[in-house]
């Protein structure tokens, strides 16, 4: 004390004048403390809890700060840092150095792209997953300070091709169709070229349901979130049946959390597969577990295959697990038959291309009663067992694991452990809502497409609008479809081709495509042989009857042929026929394919593709195949299947196949993470919302249908509508309008709860593990994390997302890099190549108004080399893809091709920072994210995507 007081009066002097004397603070801030005096002859004590984070943690934090505190001297330059590396392998060999092995664009944090159309800048900072066509980055928009995701496309024409598809279905979906973004489909803001690369510029979303689902450690979500997201997707559904699109890949891995409004909603991703209704020009579609009876026998399909997945993904959320994981097609359907207790019907095995793979003729086909449809009690077919498929194919049936104890819908939903705890109340209330889940479900997971709910009758289920569900649900007659864009604007410009492969041109009218002969661009040479398609264009130019084609990816159909000119390219170009055949233009995938056709008229090879066998068929990236001299094309029977799904995920068999496996693989490893307008006569009683804690009544839901009339009734139903027989009864109503962040929080099953949440034999009382169905499950992909940001990541998601009762450590956390380096790296020699990703041969057109303008800047030129990578990974795996024509008439949809404008999100949204439990990104091929949880099941999404092997068949 009195040295505090002797420094104090020291100071006094020194601010006097003192010279000579040391510096003392002038004024004292503390005092001494002096404990209080205690009666009870205790020792105080002093106890005072400071929460330090780690020496080390305040250290390095802001490193440069404390460089610079220890050494005034020291200087930051950033452009110093080694390059962190987010694209794996990152070795370049491709494209000047510029691609890896996989034609994957190299990135490394801190790369920027430019817009040379917007002008807009994107500084790369993270990896958000990588998938088939490509990879995703978060990119940081400096102008606006926010983030957005940028799917940088493989160089390579195909890809190049299709994810312009992605492109217009995309702006058509948000400009024309959802111009509000009500209907829960992702939001497109841009798109340019960047070292030949095509890139998608995304709203940035968070992690997927099925991230979702396993960070729940794979127990199924509270009925509330399932309602809460099904309506979501069914708006999204709606909106799609409406424009005529069939997304064909609907999965839980894509749809995306959208943390950045609240409550919590969710967005559809991923068109790249999708087509238009009228055009469904692949016959191997959709991720295995989610794929609908028609597309695995080879029937023609349409918006109805979306429903199908969508029951499934319902279930799932429901489940935590797939409703029918299926090993193979055979193991699929399989399990198709035995859950639902049916089978297809009748009319449908009758004509589907795949039938005699699963089925048996064991009556007679020629005169079905009822209409052609089975009536469940005697069918012509009867399911092939193991054996007999064994005996037709030569091999085994590949058959998955036993997940559910019950075997079939109704017990499997019934039966699924209820949360632990749950008063009776609940448990009385939540075995109504099973009920009208389970009748739900059923008019999804319906074998008879023509029977299978529409979005627009599915939204009208009590599930859905919350009304007490007294007995099935009977489905209000499907309004008639009426196109709501009237006023699509058409590009009056010969450029067609990827835009007619997705039937986007306002000129293909239909199927029959007899508007094309009228076409001033299009002169038709009657050909035939030619049964499936790409890329169809109603402006293909033919120079003569010698099939020569001036432009690339046309393919031909039955009876016709069609080619579709290239912008970038010259009329009068001709193509080379190399194949001996006549030929079109073809997919430069072909240049894998070796196929014998019944009729010697092959249609098309890519001229990008050089010396390739014709290719009678379309072929879209997905859909590269090797040589499989064993299949042969019949002309007139087209919709073979390939091997495994054109568009996901398969660890064998499809063409872009190899790719996925090893895309999969990373993503697993973490390579980023991965019509408003019926009236309403009444509304419900509020009360409508009691019936299930946590849910509370939102008449301001965004969700309302406008415009279309399809879609219009959609919501009116939700709040008005009452069931069929039921009356208003409080007692088990529920809304799902809306679900509050703190009802996801404590709706999300507990994953400290111990009560058996499976019906697995094997786990009926423990976890699940992933790694028994999920192929590319490693615990050993998860990976230490700083402790110190565990209550940071926690927040993070729980303020998006509210789940609440799951352990926040479980998430993992995307870690972006802060470094305020320049994105060139003197140490990498590049030469910089203007944005020039294909030559004329290679590509389509892309989305413009005015095509020509757009392409000239997206083409100043074309050196584009070919090279095909042996490497080069091939989604549809081993086994040449094969496209149907499903004869199905047309409907001619307009869609317009206005190119997008960079719009770019206010500045606050989605500003990044970490975000929630996605993460893990690799530098330079090592991990350097995501985190090690404390749960039995240590599963951490370390990647976006979840399983791999959903493409491959047996
Ligand atoms: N807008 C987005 N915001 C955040 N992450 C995204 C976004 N779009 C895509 N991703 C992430 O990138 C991954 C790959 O994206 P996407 O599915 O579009 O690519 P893909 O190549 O078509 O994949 P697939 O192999 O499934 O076809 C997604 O699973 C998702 O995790």
């Amino acid at each position: 004390m009195d040295d505090i007081d002797g420094g104090a009066s020291r100071a006094r002097e020194m601010g006097s004048g003192g010279a000579s004397t040391p510096w003392e603070p002038i004024q004292m801030v503390f005092k001494r403390y002096f404990p209080e005096k205690v009666s009870d002859n205790k020792a105080p004590t002093l106890r005072a809890v400071v929460k330090k984070k780690p020496v080390v943690v305040r250290l390095t934090r802001d490193l440069v700060e404390t460089y610079r505190i220890c050494n005034t001297q020291f200087k930051y330059r950033g452009e110093l840092n080694p390059k962190r590396y987010l694209t794996t392998p990152s070795v370049g060999v491709l494209n000047d150095g510029f691609d890896n092995v996989n034609s994957d664009l190299i990135l490394a944090v801190n790369d920027d792209f430019c817009s040379s159309d917007s002008r807009q800048r994107y500084i790369v900072k993270d990896l958000l997953g990588h998938g088939t066509f490509g990879q995703v980055a978060k990119c940081l928009v400096p102008e606006t300070n926010s983030f957005v995701a940028v799917k940088v496309i493989k160089n390579q024409p195909a890809y190049y091709q299709q994810a312009l598809v992605e492109v217009s279905i995309l702006t058509t979906l948000n400009k024309k169709y959802d111009p509000e973004d009500k209907h829960h489909i992702v939001r497109i803001y841009d798109y340019f070229l960047h070292q030949r690369h095509l890139c998608i510029c995304f709203e940035l979303l968070d992690m997927n349901l099925y991230e979702l689902i396993k960070i729940n450690q794979f127990r199924g979500l509270s009925l509330s979130i399932v309602q809460l997201f099904s309506k979501q997707i069914l708006l999204g559904l709606a909106l799609l049946k409406d424009a005529g699109i069939i997304h064909c890949d609907l999965k839980p891995e894509n749809i995306l959390l959208c943390t950045s409004v609240k409550p919590t909603e969710i967005k559809i991703i991923d068109f790249g597969s999708a087509c238009m209704e009228d055009r469904t020009v692949y016959s191997y579609i959709q991720s295995r577990y989610y794929r609908s009876p028609e597309v695995l026998l080879g029937y023609q399909y349409t918006t109805a295959i979306d429903m199908w997945s969508f029951g499934c993904i319902v279930a799932e959320l429901f489940l935590g697990l797939p409703l029918f994981p299926g090993a193979s097609e055979f193991d699929i359907l399989r399990r198709m038959v035995e859950i639902l207790g049916k089978q297809p019907p009748d009319y449908v095995l009758k004509e589907a291309k795949n039938t005699n793979k699963f089925f048996k003729c064991v009556g007679s086909i020629h005169n079905l009663g009822n209409g052609g449809t089975y009536d469940g009690l005697k069918s012509a077919y009867m399911a092939l067992t193991e054996e007999e498929f064994e005996a037709r194919e030569k091999k085994k049936p590949e058959i998955g694991k036993e997940y559910f104890r019950h075997k079939n819908l109704e017990e499997i939903v019934k039966g699924y452990p209820y949360k632990m705890n749950l008063p009776e109340d609940d448990v009385v209330k939540e075995t109504q809502i099973r009920l009208a889940l389970l009748d739900f479900l059923r008019g999804l997971v319906e074998f008879d497409p023509a029977k299978r709910w529409s979005p627009f009758q599915a939204a009208k289920h009590p599930f859905i609008t919350g009304e007490p569900f007294t007995c099935p649900y009977n489905p209000p007659p499907e309004t008639p479809h009426v196109h709501v864009a009237q006023n699509i604007k058409v590009d009056h410009h010969p450029g067609g081709g990827h835009w007619f492969a997705a039937g986007l041109s306002p000129h293909v009218s239909g199927r029959g495509r007899m508007p094309l002969h009228n076409s001033p661009h299009f002169q038709m040479i009657p050909y035939s042989h030619a049964n499936s398609y790409g890329s169809i264009g109603s402006y293909g130019s033919y120079n003569d009857g010698t099939m020569q084609g001036n432009s690339y990816g046309s393919y031909g159909e039955t009876g016709n042929m069609f080619a579709y000119y290239s912008p970038v390219n010259h009329p009068g170009l001709y193509m080379q026929n190399k194949g001996g055949v006549s030929m079109l233009g073809t997919s430069p995938d072909a240049r894998r394919r070796v196929m014998q056709y019944s009729h010697g008229g092959g249609l098309g090879t890519s001229p990008s593709a050089g010396n390739f066998a014709p290719l009678p068929l379309g072929t879209s990236p997905s859909q590269f195949t090797p040589p499989n001299a064993n299949n042969q094309f019949l002309a007139g029977s087209p919709g073979h299947h390939g091997p495994t799904s054109p568009v996901r995920n398969s660890c064998h068999g499809s063409p872009l196949g190899k790719m996925a496996a090893f895309s999969q693989f990373n993503r697993r490893k973490g390579v980023g993470y991965s019509g408003g307008s019926q009236p309403q006569e009444s509304s419900l009683p509020q009360a409508q919302g009691h019936g299930m804690d946590n849910f509370y009544q939102n008449e301001g839901y965004s969700g309302q249908f406008s415009g279309s009339p399809s879609r219009r009734q959609f919501d009116s139903g939700v709040n008005n509508r009452k069931q069929t027989q039921g009356g208003p009864t409080l007692s088990t109503g529920y809304s799902p309008h809306n679900v509050s962040s703190s009802s996801l929080r404590s709706n999300m099953y507990n994953p400290s709860g111990t009560g058996p949440h499976h019906e697995n034999p094997d786990s009926a009382l423990s976890v699940p593990d992933p790694g028994d169905w999920d192929p590319n499950y490693s615990d050993d992909l998860l990976l230490q994390e700083d402790s110190a940001d565990e209550g940071f990541l926690a927040n993070e998601f729980s303020r998006g997302m509210q789940l609440g009762s799951t352990d926040a450590s479980s998430f993992s956390r995307r870690v972006n890099s802060n470094a305020s380096t320049s994105s060139s790296n003197p140490a990498t020699q590049r030469r910089y190549i203007p944005n020039q990703p294909f030559s004329q041969a290679d590509i389509g057109s892309p989305p413009s108004n005015d095509p020509h303008a757009r392409f000239s800047q997206l083409m100043p030129g074309s050196q584009f080399t070919p090279h095909v990578s042996q490497n080069s990974p091939s989604r549809l795996g081993q086994q040449p893809p094969h496209r149907f024509n499903h004869g199905r008439p047309n409907v001619g949809r307009a869609m317009d091709r206005n190119h997008i404008n960079a719009q770019l999100p206010p500045s606050n949204t989605n500003s990044g920072g970490q975000r929630s439990p996605r993460s893990s990104s690799y530098t330079n091929g090592v991990p350097w994210g995501g985190r090690r949880t404390n749960h039995h099941v240590p599963n951490v999404p370390s990647t976006s995507h979840g399983r791999m092997d959903y493409g491959s068949i047996a």
